[in-house]
Order: C-alpha cells, then structure tokens, then sequence
C-alpha cells in the first residue's frame, strides 16, 4: 500500500509516530533509542523506522524542511497507515530576550505567514493548537529533565533567511517564544484527521542574540527533548 512518497507496507509504522526535519536525526533517534528497529520507508531518503522504546511500538521519520515537505508526509501517516498521534521534534529560532539556546518551547500554538490552513479553512485564520493531552503529558514529563523549558505560542514560517527584521519586535510584542516552518501545518492536518498532535522544539538559534547551535548539535543533539518526547509515547 505504498503512497507516492512513503513505499512501507501496511502496519508498517506504529500508532505513535515521532517526526523531525531532518531524516538524519531520525535515524540517530532509531538507533539510539529504539530496539528491534526496521528501516520501513526511504523514499527520496526520508527515513522511516518503527521500533520498541521501553516496550512500546513507536515509529520515528523525518519530514523535511518547511509545511510544503512535511504536511505530504503529516497526511500520508494520518490518511494511510493508520498514525494517531505525530509529536514533531524539532528546532527553533528563539524570539524572546527571556528564552535561551537549548531551552525547549512546547508549542501550544502556532501563528504562521504561509497560507497553507487559510487556503484549506474558507480564506479565514485558523487557530492552530497542540493536542491538550498530549501538551499535558509531556510538559510533566519535561519537569522531571529540566526547568529551562517554555508553554505558549511560536510562529510558523516559510521563509528561514531573509525575514522581515521588523517582525522580531512583533513577535516580542505578542511575547511568542520561538520560530520554527512546520508547526501550524502540522496542526491543522491533524485536526483535520481527528489525529492528536504537539511539536516539541529546541532552540538551535537566537534570533536576537545572532547565537547558533552547529549542524552536528541539530543532528544529533537535544537528548533532552527525545527523552521528553518518548516517555510521552509511554503514557499513550
Ligand atoms: O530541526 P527541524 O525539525 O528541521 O526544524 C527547523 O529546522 C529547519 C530549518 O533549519 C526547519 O525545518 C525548522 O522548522
Ligand atoms: O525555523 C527555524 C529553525 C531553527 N532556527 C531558526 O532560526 N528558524
């Protein structure tokens, strides 16, 4: 039952599945904390695995950079092998003076400048939202990890260079913590499917500050938030 960009059998991924951009950071998060891993897809190298963390099914795929890549990824899990519940671990451009590089922002919402929900919600603006049980249950898993981690809105966009310098002072106006290229879409898809949705992210740059974290570091990095993110998977 291959779809046009995914070619795993039927059953193939888990009920929960765990998606980063990059399918490099997939595959670290497979080999690193799954066992009995299978490599279930590698269409155009968008890796998918499915595994076992503490016992319980769990798959893991990237879905690349920005809403275009990854909702065809978002729809295809949802509409056709069955995944119920996608938590996104991702990065982040942090917008906010109070918010540090490495700190974790769970998206309760998701602003966005793509058209993507409003072309597909009658030209009006959507609301994008995390699934509150799931933002429940992994905001009291991150207590257990760390205390440098933030609850509220962020901001979805399609462009990663070139932005608006002006939109910082907005954003801060309307105290969003952080940037990231996937989250409204994300959301809405899932809404869309009746599907449970949260994007964990960790902050890989500071957008006011001129910080950045290495590419190694966002490959491989932010054991933190893939912790949170798999005892989530737990509770579920
Ligand atoms: O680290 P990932 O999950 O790819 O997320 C962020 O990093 C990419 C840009 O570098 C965009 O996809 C953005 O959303
Ligand atoms: O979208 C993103 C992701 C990481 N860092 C950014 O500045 N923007």
């Amino acid at each position: 039952m291959a779809t046009p960009h995914i070619d795993a059998a039927h059953g193939a991924f888990a009920e929960i599945c765990l998606m980063p951009g990059d399918p490099l950071r997939a595959k670290f998060i497979a080999d690193s904390y799954l066992e009995q891993v299978e490599c279930v897809t590698s269409v155009r190298n968008m890796f998918g695995f499915t595994g076992y963390y503490q016992g319980r099914r769990v798959s893991v795929m990237g879905s690349g950079m920005g809403i275009p890549s990854s909702a065809i990824y978002y729809h295809e899990l949802m509409a056709y092998y069955g995944v119920e519940t996608i938590i996104r671990v991702g990065t982040c451009g942090a917008t906010l003076g109070a918010v540090n590089l490495n700190d974790i922002i769970f998206a309760q919402g998701a602003c966005t400048d793509s058209t993507f929900n409003r072309n597909r919600f009658g030209g009006l603006d959507y609301a994008a939202i995390a699934n509150f049980e799931l933002l429940q249950i992994a905001t009291a898993r991150a207590a257990e990890y760390t205390s440098q981690f933030h609850v509220g809105n962020i901001f979805t966009t399609d462009r990663f260079y070139d932005a608006d310098p002006n939109l910082n002072t907005l954003f801060e106006r309307y105290r969003l913590l952080g940037v990231d290229m996937e989250s409204a879409g994300l959301y809405s898809i899932a809404a869309e499917h009746g599907k449970r949705a949260l994007s964990i992210l960790t902050v890989s740059d500071h957008l006011i500050r001129g910080e950045h974290a290495s590419a190694e570091q966002r490959q491989v990095g932010y054991q933190t938030m893939l912790k949170i993110a798999l005892d989530t998977c737990l509770e579920l």
